[in-house]
C-alpha cells in the first residue's frame, strides 16, 4: 500500500515509522519532518491527508506530539477520516466501524511496542460491511456534499 507519513517533529516513535511501515511491505511518501520539507502540524497532516483525497496514497499515517492537532487538520481534508488511534483495540475499530483512511499518532502516547501493535491492528483491519456501519460512513459522504 502507498503510505503518506506526516509528522511534525522527530520526536518519540516518528523516526522509526518508516522503517515500521517499509517492513510491513508498504511504500512510504515522506511529509513533514520526516522529509525535510515544511513541518507544521497543520500544513503537514492536511498535505498527507490530501495525498489519500487526490489518490496518490492509498492511507496516510499523521503525527504530532498530541495527536490532536494531526487528526484535525486531516479531518478538514474531503474524503479523509482520520481517526486518532491510542492503542491497537482502537485502531482495529477505526478501521473497522469508521473505515479510516488516515491513522493519527500522539508522538506523545505511542512507545515503539505500542505502535507495532497499533500498525498490526490497523492493516490487519477492514471495513465492516454491515448496512448500518456503512450506513454512516455514507452519512459522512453526504455532510461534504
Ligand atoms: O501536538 C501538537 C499539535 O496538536 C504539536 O506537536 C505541538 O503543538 C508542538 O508543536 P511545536 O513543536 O511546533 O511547538
Amino acid at each position: 500500500m502507498r503510505i503518506s507519513l506526516a509528522s511534525d517533529s522527530l520526536d518519540g516513535v516518528a523516526p522509526v515509522l518508516v522503517s515500521e511501515l517499509e517492513g510491513r511491505g508498504h511504500t512510504v511518501i515522506a511529509r513533514g519532518a520526516v522529509s525535510g520539507e515544511r513541518a507544521d502540524w497543520a500544513w503537514c497532516c492536511a498535505r498527507a491527508a490530501r495525498d489519500v483525497a487526490e489518490g496518490a496514497a492509498d492511507q496516510a499515517v499523521v503525527c504530532c506530539w498530541t495527536g490532536t492537532g494531526a487528526s484535525i487538520a486531516a479531518n478538514k481534508v474531503p474524503g479523509v477520516r482520520a481517526a486518532l488511534c491510542v492503542d491497537a483495540a482502537t485502531a482495529a475499530g477505526a478501521r473497522k466501524w469508521n473505515d479510516a483512511n488516515v491513522l493519527a499518532l500522539s508522538l506523545r502516547l505511542t512507545s515503539v511496542p505500542l505502535l507495532g501493535e497499533i500498525l498490526d491492528a490497523w492493516f490487519d483491519g477492514a471495513p465492516s460491511t454491515d448496512e448500518e456501519d456503512m450506513a454512516n460512513i455514507a452519512y459522512l459522504s453526504e455532510m461534504e456534499n
